[in-house]
């Protein structure tokens, strides 16, 4: 069997990018509602941490943006006319509306699908599931774009399936890998699959969270493992704890992360959590090791306000672990006294990395938010489309795309500017041309 790595794909900040309060339940979302963005800067350091990830050794590829504001949505809600006219009559009655059509949330790629690598399925393909993020207005208008975007880089239907997202219903609501947790003796080795759901609709006595919604369904990752061919024997479901829900944590990467051997995870991050620990334990043997942080030495507030377990945990290539932190994490001396701890026992993560995401942090999207991982053979890697391959030359031209489109500052009142819309336009008509991807928008569908 030829050697898997994982390669990770992450999602260029758009040019609408915005801060809206649009995801109840995601604390910060909430916090820095209405404030000014900058979405030059936001781009800027996304590239950024592309580059940091590269200069590591691990395989990088870039996600495009989404077409903003979606003019399609907008029609289909009843705004016609010139374009012009239709952004300042939805500015004027529905500017929620707007915000929600014009939010860049398509950069936050953990939530773009659900991935299999071909080692863990039945077919030997490698299985995507695009998530239909039911649950948000402004994301559940995501994957029409987000599914052909994956079928235009994952063309070799001999190597890749790219499924439909599933039924675009509360039963079926669908985060994608922002509730998956792949664990390996290595990526080469077949893995054991973490599904995590927020809430069980076929079981009346399960605890629900008071406060804040549970996005994403147990019925929903059991469709995605059957559709992935994965082996039920080696597929753990866990229920969320509702009380870490109430506490902010809206996805699973906001407590816990994973990397072939080493699963780190608060004590309270999911209901029945030893014996969900112990199941995972068993289905995937000895070599799994697994690091509990307790509520004593950070309580879930502050995992939610450092964003700790939104780290990146990636193998480099001398087969040591480093964690990718938000810078945030810095500042929280519980976080550095739990770093140190970890960097001293007896685990795979021998270095620790700052990156600067600030502009998505402020969103509730720390590093593993913006990308989505995808193991890959040497061959699979070989077939996929090569134009959205990360190299210091394709960082360098997206850097100078952003400075020549992108806005240094955004604010909700701006979103009407016809000239945004063109903006932004013509920003991905250059981008799908640099990244060879052909018409990928609807812009450039009509
Ligand atoms: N995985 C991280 C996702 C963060 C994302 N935030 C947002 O959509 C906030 C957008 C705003 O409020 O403007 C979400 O909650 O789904």
């Amino acid at each position: 069997m030829s050697l898997i790595r994982e390669v990770n794909f992450d999602g260029i900040v758009g040019p609408t990018h915005h801060y809206a309060g649009l995801s109840f339940g995601n604390v910060a979302s909430a916090n820095n509602a209405g404030s000014q963005s900058n979405p030059r800067a936001a781009a800027l350091q996304g590239l950024e941490k592309m580059r940091a990830l590269h200069a590591l050794g691990v395989e990088q590829a870039v996600l495009p943006p989404q077409e903003r504001p979606d003019l399609a949505t907008l029609r289909r809600l009843g705004f016609s006319g010139r374009e012009g006219d239709l952004l300042a009559r939805v500015a004027a009655q529905a500017p929620a509306l707007l915000s929600a059509c014009s939010s860049a949330s398509s950069m936050w790629c953990a939530n773009a699908a659900t991935v299999a690598p071909s080692s863990d399925t039945d077919d030997a393909r490698v299985h995507l599931t695009p998530a239909n993020l039911h649950d948000r207005f402004h994301r559940a208008i995501e994957p029409p774009t987000t599914t052909r975007v994956l079928r235009a880089i994952f063309s070799d239907t001999a190597r890749f399936v790219v499924h439909e997202p599933l039924p675009a219903h509360a039963a079926t609501a669908d985060e994608g890998a922002a509730n998956h947790t792949r664990l390996a003796a290595n990526h080469t080795a077949s893995g054991v699959h973490l599904f995590v759901y927020g809430r069980d609709d076929a079981d009346a006595q399960a605890p629900q969270p008071q406060r804040f919604p549970a996005r994403h369904t147990r019925a929903a990752s059991e469709a995605v493992a059957r559709l992935h061919r994965l082996d039920p024997a080696r597929c753990v479901f866990a229920q969320q704890h509702p009380a870490a829900i109430d506490a902010g944590v809206f996805h699973h990467d906001v407590i816990g992360v994973g990397n072939e051997s080493l699963l780190l995870l608060h004590e309270d991050a999911l209901l029945d959590q030893e014996r969900v620990l112990a199941e995972l334990q068993h289905a995937a043997g000895d070599w799994l090791q697994i690091v509990e942080v307790s509520r004593d030495e950070l309580s879930i507030a502050e995992a939610v306000s450092s964003y700790l377990f939104n780290s990146q945990l990636v193998t480099r290539p001398d087969g040591q672990m480093v964690l990718v932190l938000p810078q945030e994490c810095s500042q929280s001396d519980a976080v550095c006294m739990l770093l140190d701890r970890i960097l001293a026992e007896h685990n795979p993560v021998s270095d620790l990395m700052f990156v600067e995401v600030r502009e998505s942090m402020r969103n509730g999207g720390g590093p593993a938010c913006l990308r989505l991982r995808v193991p890959l053979s040497i061959e699979e890697l070989g077939t996929l489309h090569q134009g959205v391959r990360y190299t210091p030359a394709l960082g360098e031209r997206l850097g100078g795309w952003v400075r020549r489109h992108y806005r240094d500052r955004l604010s909700e009142a701006d979103l009407a500017d016809p000239a945004l819309l063109q903006e932004s336009r013509d920003a991905l008509d250059e981008l799908s041309q640099l990244l060879g991807l052909g018409n990928i928008y609807p812009f450039q569908l009509v």
